[in-house]
């Protein structure tokens, strides 16, 4: 008899508030190690919040967050889970006046890692400008910088917010190359997106419309 693995990922019944408005609720998924899964909804719907509370920025304000069967909201639990992972979104944090090549080892060091900085910024093409300054890069290099640091520090738990956007066709494939490697090694992704992104074999998880505002006719003053 084939006994079914523990999910690495849980989330169960979660809701979670920001200025006082339940932004989700009820939001229900569970992830297996290699698994994906694709986050899509409208604007506003609620796919960034719900990544940074998976990246353990925001607590849930009902349900429960499971990794590895354990009930984050147990003491101590979060601060462990966070060392499992990675959130790459809107802000990017490069520090312009650092090189390219300290923005990734930066991170890598504090993680007490060496060696993996320069074979990811070779992965994602930006190797060249491992001496210039984080300031010089453009918007599809930044994203790729980004992109570079899940390479350095590997974590399991990849949640990545509009991970595509200003990259240019052959980083789209890159990206998606790199998350096929992450799951076959028994990495997982979560990827929030509005643009279609090729992952094999994966969940999907849809964030229905908000409808707290009530939306005027434009020109009707
Ligand atoms: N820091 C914040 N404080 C209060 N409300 C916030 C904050 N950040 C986001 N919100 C609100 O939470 C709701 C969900 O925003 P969120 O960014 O999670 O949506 P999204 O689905 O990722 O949207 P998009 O597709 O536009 O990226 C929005 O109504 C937004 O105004």
């Amino acid at each position: 008899m084939r006994i079914a693995p523990v999910p690495r990922l849980v989330a169960s019944r979660v809701a979670c508030m920001r200025s006082g408005q339940v932004v989700i609720r009820d939001v229900n998924m569970t992830l297996h190690e290699g698994g994906a899964m694709l986050l899509t909804g409208p604007n506003g719907s609620g796919k960034s919040t719900f990544l940074r509370l998976l990246a353990g920025f925001l607590k849930p304000s009902a349900g429960q967050l499971l990794w590895d069967g354990h009930d984050l909201s147990g003491p101590g639990l979060y601060d462990e889970y966070r060392t499992q992972v990675h959130l790459v979104g809107a802000k990017d944090g490069i520090k312009a006046q650092m090189s390219v090549y300290e923005n990734v080892q930066f991170w890598e060091l504090l993680e007490g890692l060496d060696g993996g900085t320069m074979p990811a910024l070779e992965y994602m093409g930006i190797a060249h400008y491992a001496e210039r300054e984080g300031a010089v890069l453009s918007l599809g290099q930044r994203k790729r910088l980004q992109l570079a640091r899940l390479l350095a520090i590997p974590r399991p738990l990849w949640l990545l917010d509009e991970p595509s956007v200003g990259l240019d066709s052959q980083g789209v494939k890159l990206l998606e190359q790199m998350i096929y490697n992450h799951r076959q090694q028994g990495g997982m992704a979560l990827v929030a997106t509005h643009v279609p992104i090729g992952l094999r074999d994966h969940q999907d998880l849809k964030f229905p419309a908000r409808n707290f505002e009530t939306v005027q006719p434009f020109g009707g003053l």
